[in-house]
């Protein structure tokens, strides 16, 4: 069986990743399933365990790591948030696609791990239009909100790593031009080439 894609969703803290990849799973062009991550972080009002994140202490989070138990990890504005390598492998032998979200840093981990991932990075139509989204969110203090537009600045300049750039102007057009990358992903040759090759071996006599 064709191993699924990975997918590998990022940009900056409030640029729109989880209201963009919630239009996507609403509007689907074909199935994906998505990678709830661990985190350290206290659990914002609404959220849900097992659903939003895995909410786990310091203390677990670090014995994961050190059992090589994740995909990736990184410690952004003083907490951690990391992806569980078992779920995505399982889900990928079966032939799945699986889509992370995921900070930078953590995405420029997989990248090294799994290139042939597709590295898709979500980007603001502009820094002042950034910080109105992260303060509209209404989550964070000033001080969260300073490091969050610090650290911005310097994932921006990682862009360059990545894929794809989508601008986030509009929640529904960047849903689509993602769902779009992802279905011509599945039509590169060296993905369909793997079908062929087991079809060759069948009938090879
Ligand atoms: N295209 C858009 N136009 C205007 N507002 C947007 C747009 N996309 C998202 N937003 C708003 O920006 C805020 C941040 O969005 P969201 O929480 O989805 O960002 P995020 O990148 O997932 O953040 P984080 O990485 O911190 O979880 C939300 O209030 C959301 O409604
Ligand atoms: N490297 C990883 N980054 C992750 C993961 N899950 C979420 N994130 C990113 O962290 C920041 C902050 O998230 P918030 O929920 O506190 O606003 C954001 O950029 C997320 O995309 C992960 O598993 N690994």
């Amino acid at each position: 069986m064709t191993r699924g894609l990975l997918i590998v969703f990022s940009g900056p803290s409030g640029v729109g990743k989880g209201t963009v990849r919630k239009e996507i799973f609403d509007t689907p062009s074909h199935s994906f399933e998505y990678s709830v991550s661990a985190t350290t972080r206290a659990k914002r009002e609404g959220e849900v365990d097992g659903v939003d994140y895995h909410f786990i202490s310091r203390e677990e989070f670090e014995k994961m790591i050190e059992n090589g138990e994740m995909l990736e990890y990184a410690e952004y504005v003083g907490n951690y948030y990391g992806t569980p390598l078992k779920y995505v492998n399982e889900t990928l032998d079966k032939g799945k696609d699986v889509f992370l979200e995921i900070e930078v840093k953590g995405a420029l981990q997989v990248k090294e791990k799994a290139p042939d991932g597709v590295f898709i990075f979500l980007t603001p139509p502009d820094l002042a239009e950034l910080r109105k989204r992260i303060t509209g969110r209404g989550t964070d203090s000033p001080e969260v909100i300073e490091q969050r537009m610090q650290t911005a600045r310097e994932e921006i300049e990682m862009m360059s790593l990545y894929d794809y750039a989508v601008v986030n102007d509009e929640v529904h057009h960047a849903a689509e031009r993602v769902k779009n990358i992802i279905k011509s992903e599945h039509f590169r040759v060296n993905r369909v080439i793997g079908k062929y090759k087991e079809m060759l071996e069948e009938f090879s006599v």
